[in-house]
């Protein structure tokens, strides 16, 4: 289900052309963990508003329905109250979609159960028009799943066991596919259609929020906070199994002038095939994020500062000879960076590399420059072994 964690620059929402809402492949990782967050806090909600209404109809079955029957509905409702009741404490916070959709099931199973129970209690009583609302739950469970933003497989595929679910008692008694089975079973598609249509729409909905919330506008990199999140990701990783972290900063050179002479938007434009350079030349695990205006920042896991350098050198490489073509001119540019290791405590690496990114600067910028060993921040448990 979820990417590797450098794979969720915009480029990816690039990349998506709609197949983010057939299935959660395509998703972000991070996506995925507050999508289900969002789920589970649905189910929640509707454990416990439906938990508390169910009973409240117990007056009206007293009024409206027999002795035996009423206390044999009295019976199904206190048990679809326990257990939505049961559902609801024992969904506490996931950041599990797997989880999320398991407790998705059960919600809607739940209610199912209940409905399969009140047809059989309620038997040739149901033919009395006055008791046609006891009729009318598959609808409303269904109409339950709009409040859902789920792929279409998801949807598709709960769709098709609520039904499922529903069908049950026309099963039973032989009704299932008569011509009155077939007519409710077509207003339950059409409702489910809807419903569908609904949960798409949820999806694609926050899949922009959340691209608009992580990523740069201009470059399709990340931007700082989503940077810095999945890079505080990386460092837990590396320390835990004590794998090398590399991280680098880099700057263009005299960026300024380029807008000068060139034009603000040539200046994008030089931007972006910076950005598409650092794209080509790192793998779709490595971290890339735009750290402010002309300033980039990389995280290398898995790879040790030595080979990290030999990437970077090549980045700065490919950065003077490629020139940027505008509006009929041509623009050249250069790159400075600093280079370091990423260790226990991701502000002081941080600075380490800016330090680095300085000196580079000074010494005549269009270089790299690597972190010294003494201004290293304290090892972490790969350097140590
Ligand atoms: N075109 C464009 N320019 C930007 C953007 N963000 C920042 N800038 C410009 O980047 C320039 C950065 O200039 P400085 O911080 O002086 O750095 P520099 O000219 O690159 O000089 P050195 O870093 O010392 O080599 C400023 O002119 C900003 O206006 C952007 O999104 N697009």
């Amino acid at each position: 289900m979820s990417l590797p964690a450098g794979q969720k620059s915009a480029d990816l929402f690039k990349r998506m052309k709609g197949f983010e809402l057939l299935g959660t492949k395509e998703h972000p990782s991070d996506f995925s963990l507050i999508r289900a967050e969002y789920i589970n806090t649905r189910i929640r909600l509707l454990a416990l508003l439906f938990s508390v209404l169910t009973p409240l109809w117990i007056p009206v079955d007293f009024l409206i329905l027999p002795d035996g029957t009423f206390l044999s509905m009295m019976l199904a409702r206190i048990c679809l109250s326990v257990s939505l009741l049961a559902l609801w404490f024992r969904t506490s916070f996931t950041h599990s979609l797997r989880r999320a959709r398991q407790r998705l099931i059960i919600l809607m199973v739940i209610p199912s159960i209940f409905h399969l129970a009140t047809q059989m209690i309620l038997g040739d009583y149901l033919k009395d028009e006055s008791l046609a609302s006891y009729t009318f739950l598959p609808f409303l469970i269904i109409a339950i799943h709009c409040v859902f933003p789920l792929t279409l497989k998801e949807g598709a595929l709960l769709a098709f066991l609520t039904i499922f679910a529903l069908s049950v008692d026309e099963m039973i008694h032989g009704r299932f596919l008569t011509l009155q089975s077939l007519n409710t079973l077509w207003l339950l598609g059409v409702i489910m259609g809807i419903a569908v249509w609904a949960q798409l729409s949820q999806l694609h909905m926050q899949l922009k929020l959340f691209e608009k919330a992580t990523t740069d506008s201009l470059t399709g990199l990340l931007n700082r906070r989503s940077f810095m999140h999945q890079a505080e990701t990386e460092l837990n990783r590396s320390e835990r199994y004590a794998r090398p972290l590399s991280i680098a900063l880099l700057d263009l050179d005299h960026f300024k002038n380029v807008n000068d002479t060139h034009g603000h938007q040539a200046g994008d434009q030089v931007l972006i095939h910076f950005s598409g350079l650092l794209k080509e030349e790192l793998r779709s695990t490595d971290l890339i994020g735009r750290f402010g205006g002309e300033e980039f920042i990389i995280v290398l896991p898995e790879t040790p500062v030595h080979e990290a350098e030999k990437v970077l050198e090549r980045i700065l490489d490919n950065c003077r000879n490629q020139a940027v073509r505008y509006d009929g001119g041509v623009v050249n540019y250069t790159a400075s960076a600093g280079l370091g290791e990423l260790v226990s405590d991701i502000r002081s690496s941080l600075h380490a590399v800016d330090i680095a990114l300085y000196q580079a600067k000074e010494q005549g910028r269009d270089r790299l420059q690597r972190v010294p060993e003494q201004n290293q921040p304290e090892m972490n448990t790969y350097n140590k072994l």
